[in-house]
């Protein structure tokens, strides 16, 4: 078992990351827990429900479930109400404790509920994705989406601790590894070059979920994660390196219609576009941009962006949560393993979404 801690003004959490973690959740519920409800949906809850609920059970709390409805478009405010309804519905007071069975967007809708449930409930969060074990499990960022813009309701929000069992990401869809690669290598690119390279070295063993190649893919990300917001927990700063590729990746999301590309294939995507403009006004050479783009189509994440027509990627990414004073902010990089926040020329802005080409479909 490998243990990183996460510490923040917002709380202190271990990271657990174990073959079979499944089985040791009670370990996580503190003694003083009057009740637990497991959130999840149905395509998870169909291979480890029984397992998750049995082990939660085994502390011999009281344990509810609630089930959401899959997938990214139902990131929303009436799937939030769910939580809260089943929340009431079994009287669970401010000592219950939630868990998060899932992906990201299970992940974030269940830490948006336990930060407003009665102002606020503990939660624990047992990602099931490639993607929310590396990246959205950690760091305390809740929110749901609104149909103008991603992630625009939520707030900071810490788990009490997070459970990654890697035996799971055998039932996940290739499509899904991809996308979840797409966030093990952002941290190479912004912050650690040697991974970076190690993430070229080893991309085939990672997309056959080689054990010891992701464990350590999943380690060294949620320690490169767990760094970056022990620093800056709630972005005024240096954690909107996290956000690399997100300011188009994000209006991918929102301008195609929540679902139509995976959140980690418009990172991927982004990834790329944003390697692009650091070119342009950041040095970023072209031999570093062309590895951006040949790691990303090597994970399987798409590399051609979609052409929603310029004024539609402004209107997108104009809601971008580092906007300041109506000027956009892109993460950009002057070399591999670097990362920094700042607006750019909308010249330089414009010949990359210039490039954007692949149809929108009706
Ligand atoms: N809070 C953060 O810091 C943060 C970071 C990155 C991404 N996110 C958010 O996370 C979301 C994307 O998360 P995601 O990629 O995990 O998508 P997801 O939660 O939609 O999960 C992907 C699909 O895989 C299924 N699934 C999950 N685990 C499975 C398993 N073990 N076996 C089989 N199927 C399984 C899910 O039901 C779903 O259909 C986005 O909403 C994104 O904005 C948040
Ligand atoms: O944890 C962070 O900080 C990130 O930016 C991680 C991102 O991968 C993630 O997609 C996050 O939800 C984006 O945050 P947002 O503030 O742009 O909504
Ligand atoms: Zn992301």
């Amino acid at each position: 078992m490998t243990t990183v801690q996460v510490n923040t003004p917002g709380g202190a959490y271990p990271i657990q990351i174990e073959a079979k973690r499944l089985d040791k959740l009670g370990q996580s519920i503190p003694d003083d827990a009057t009740a637990i409800a497991l959130v999840s949906n149905g395509t998870v809850a169909a291979h480890y429900r029984e397992r998750a609920a049995a082990a939660l059970a085994a502390t011999g709390k009281r344990v509810v479930y609630i089930e959401l409805p899959d997938g990214e478009a139902h990131k929303d405010w009436q799937t939030l109400n769910l939580i809260f309804d089943g929340l009431l519905q079994n009287r669970l007071d401010r000592k219950a404790v939630l868990v998060a069975l899932g992906g990201g967007v299970i992940g974030d809708m269940v830490g948006f509920a336990a930060a407003s449930y009665m102002r606020g409930i503990r939660f624990v969060q047992v990602p099931t994705t490639l993607l929310a074990q590396v990246d959205s499990s950690v760091g305390g960022k809740t929110a749901i989406n609104h149909p103008l813009g991603k992630n625009m309701v939520g707030a900071f929000y810490q788990p009490i601790a997070v459970e990654i069992d890697i035996d799971v990401l055998s039932t996940l869809p290739a499509r899904e590894i991809s996308a979840g690669l797409a966030e093990v290598i952002k941290y190479g690119l912004i912050i650690d070059a040697d991974f970076f390279a190690w993430c070229e070295q080893n991309v085939q063993a990672l997309r056959a979920l080689d054990r010891q190649a992701v464990t350590y893919a999943i380690q060294r990300s949620c320690e490169l994660k767990a760094y970056v917001v022990s620093q800056d927990e709630r972005e005024s700063g240096l954690r909107a390196i996290l956000n690399f590729g997100h300011t188009f990746g994000h209006a991918i999301e929102s301008g195609l219609g929540y679902g139509v590309w995976l959140h980690g294939e418009a990172v991927g995507c982004g990834m790329v576009q944003a390697a692009e403009l650091s070119a342009l006004t950041h040095g970023l050479s072209a031999e570093s941009v062309a590895r951006v783009r040949a790691l990303v189509q090597a994970i399987g994440c798409p590399v051609q962006a979609p052409d929603l027509g310029e004024a539609q990627w402004l209107d997108h990414m104009q809601v971008d949560k580092k906007t300041e004073g109506g000027q956009l902010r892109f993460v950009l990089l002057p070399v591999i393993g670097k990362a920094q926040c700042e607006g750019v020329p909308s010249d330089a802005l414009r010949q990359v979404l210039a490039k954007a080409a692949v149809p929108v479909q009706a």
